[in-house]
């Protein structure tokens, strides 16, 4: 690991060693196993997401990092072959046979790898859910535009051009108003799948910067294939490896000195 990585490592265990308390469990995922069709894919997932803190998920290509991720929302099952054996509590309700999937999404938003605005201009962008759920008045969706884009720091990028293009806005500019639009339904958990892969240095940083600010409100989970993302920015790290949780704890003890062997060879970068 980099000497920068690992000097904000130690600052933030010293700075920040308030968030190693434990907070309230948000998602409780138990013995979850998923199978595409015969294939399993996760094997007895057993983690808990905590509020107001970011987890990040790594792993190896193909470690079950998206499946597990897209599974919280079950946005895994426009997947027709998919099966789930176990349990995921969210606010001590099974997300499958004690939430639609309409309730659930609404309080577990989710932003994609790559910018995905609808080809509508940027206000219709943050009030197209926002309607879906019969919200008509202009004022009421006009707060929602301005609290949704405030939230997500692109509101004095963007507060003179609502009625444009969104696709005129930078790919960094677009992941931000992606962020806007889950935050227009208010949820409490955001999922972000690679939320910054497909930006440039500059925007990741912005969203980095964007997901510290977000987690005094929310709390999230972010799925990352670059390691200095999640020492810079997650406060629980979990390790996946061929569909099994390795190992999940503190950042700061998953990059600085983790109990797995495995978890050791993957943070030093001796496979992946
Ligand atoms: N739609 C699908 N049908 C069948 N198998 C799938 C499907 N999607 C993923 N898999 C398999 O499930 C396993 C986990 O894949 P997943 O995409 O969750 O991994 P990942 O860790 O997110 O990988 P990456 O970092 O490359 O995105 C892999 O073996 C993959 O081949």
């Amino acid at each position: 690991m980099n000497q920068a990585v690992t000097e904000h490592l130690q600052n933030s265990a010293v700075s920040e060693g308030h968030e190693i308390e434990s907070k309230p469990s948000v998602i409780q995922t138990k013995g979850l196993d998923l199978w595409y069709g015969d294939s399993q894919a996760l094997y007895d997932i057993n983690m808990d997401v905590q509020e107001n803190q970011v987890t990040a998920i790594i792993g190896p290509s193909g470690c079950g990092k998206s499946t597990y991720i897209k599974t919280l929302n079950r946005m895994i099952e426009l997947n027709d072959s998919v099966k789930t054996k176990g349990e995921i509590i969210y606010r001590g309700r099974n997300i499958f046979s004690e939430y639609s999937v309409e309730e659930l999404r609404t309080q577990v938003g989710m932003v994609f790898q790559k910018p995905n605005p609808l080809p509508k201009s940027i206000y219709e962008n943050v009030v197209y859910g926002p309607r879906v759920h019969g919200i008509r008045k202009k004022q009421v969706l006009d707060e929602i535009v301005e609290r949704s884009l405030r939230g997500a720091a692109i509101w004095d990028e963007v507060k003179d051009r609502l009625h444009k293009d969104a696709y005129g806005l930078s790919g960094g500019q677009q992941q931000r108003l992606c962020i806007a639009r889950t935050l227009a339904f208010e949820p409490e958990v955001i999922l972000m799948d690679e939320p910054t892969s497909a930006l440039d240095p500059i925007s990741t940083a912005k969203i980095e910067e964007l997901i510290q600010q977000l987690k005094t409100q929310y709390t999230i989970v972010i799925v990352t294939h670059n390691m200095q993302q999640a020492a810079r920015i997650s406060d629980k790290t979990a390790f996946f490896l061929n569909g099994k949780l390795i190992e999940f704890d503190q950042t700061v003890k998953i990059f600085s000195n983790p109990n797995d062997k495995r978890t050791e060879d993957y943070v030093s970068g001796r496979f992946g």
